[in-house]
């Protein structure tokens, strides 16, 4: 019987609603992966309504949960670490130590970074100094890092100015250490306004993919860690970096399809269940010759 692949989720947890760990850890478990999650913050619910009560995890309890895990013998089981909102710099600096712990007992252990920063138009809150963290230290050690469109803005320090350029900019991450790149939400002048655009660059290519724009009333929240973790927990699965990356699109599009249907704010999880696991639509992602 083929083992069932383990996975540290170190991200923000949220008692009501979804985001972070409260988006990603049950769809990767529905999908087949053991889940280890390390909440980052425990917030009532996520930052975009404005207001939120619940505190941020003390960095040192990250390595002391690491320890307790190898203490009982089990860490050289863990498969990959992902991580994504963080409430500190020294959160990271801790993850990174973790990561690299875990690459000592296991060394073909995946390192996915969703480098969660602030949007302040959107209303997601993060500390700037997680910013700096992400862009400085976390994508030297990243084996796979999903940023959106901001995030890989603020890696290259500039804005994109079409497709190629967003191309050429996730290429010149793949320098800095990553082997792979997902850009969750392409967002660049001229972009065709009905379609919701990803792109994958690896060291073998650059593919594209364009799923249906949903209309909401208010955007919702937690479609970039649902991203992330999916595509990680493909992965994990055995699945190709493009084979991963088409699986996503359509599972998290059923999501949102699911979402649109309720004219719910929080993501429909538990309603899309059956379909995150088996899809019914299918998006190909498209090779670029670029
Ligand atoms: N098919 C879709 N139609 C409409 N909106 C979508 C669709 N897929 C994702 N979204 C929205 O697009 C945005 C993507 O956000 P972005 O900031 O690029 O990434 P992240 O989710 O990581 O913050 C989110 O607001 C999400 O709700
Ligand atoms: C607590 C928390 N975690 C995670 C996120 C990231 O959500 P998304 O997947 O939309 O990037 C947010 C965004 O506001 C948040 O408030
Ligand atoms: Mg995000």
């Amino acid at each position: 019987m083929k083992r069932t692949p383990h996975l540290l989720a170190i991200q923000s947890h949220v008692v009501f609603g979804h985001a972070g760990n409260s988006a990603a850890v049950f769809p990767m478990q529905r999908v087949g992966v053991n889940v280890w999650p390390l909440n980052t913050v425990q917030f009532s619910n996520h930052t975009q309504y404005g207001q939120w009560t619940g505190e941020v995890l003390a960095p040192e309890q990250i390595p002391a949960l690491v320890d307790g895990i190898a203490t009982i013998g089990e860490l050289g089981n863990c498969d990959a670490v992902l991580s994504g909102y963080l409430g500190s710099a020294a959160q990271g600096r801790a993850i990174l130590t973790g990561v690299a712990r875990i690459k000592a007992v296991n060394p073909n252990a995946l390192y996915l970074c969703d480098p969660v920063m602030g949007h302040p138009e959107k209303g997601c809150i993060v500390p700037a100094e997680v910013s700096d963290f992400l862009l400085d230290e976390a994508v030297a050690v990243a084996d796979v890092l999903c940023p959106n469109q901001l995030e890989l803005d603020s890696f290259c320090g500039r804005r994109a100015e079409s497709l190629e350029d967003c191309v050429a900019m996730a290429r010149s991450l793949l320098a800095r250490g990553p082997k792979a790149v997902l850009v969750k939400h392409l967002a660049y002048p001229g972009r065709k306004a009905e379609d919701f655009e990803m792109l994958l660059v690896t060291a073998e290519g650059s593919w594209h993919l364009q799923r249906p724009l949903l209309a909401f009333a208010r955007q919702p929240v937690g479609v970039g860690d649902l991203t992330s973790g999916l595509f990680l927990a493909r992965v994990l699965l055995g699945d190709s970096w493009v084979a991963a990356f088409e699986f996503t699109a359509a599972a998290v599009h059923e999501v949102l399809l699911e979402t649109q249907a309720c004219t719910s704010y929080e993501l429909e999880l538990v309603r899309a269940q059956d379909r995150i696991m088996h899809p019914r639509v299918r998006f190909e992602a498209r090779r670029l010759a670029l």
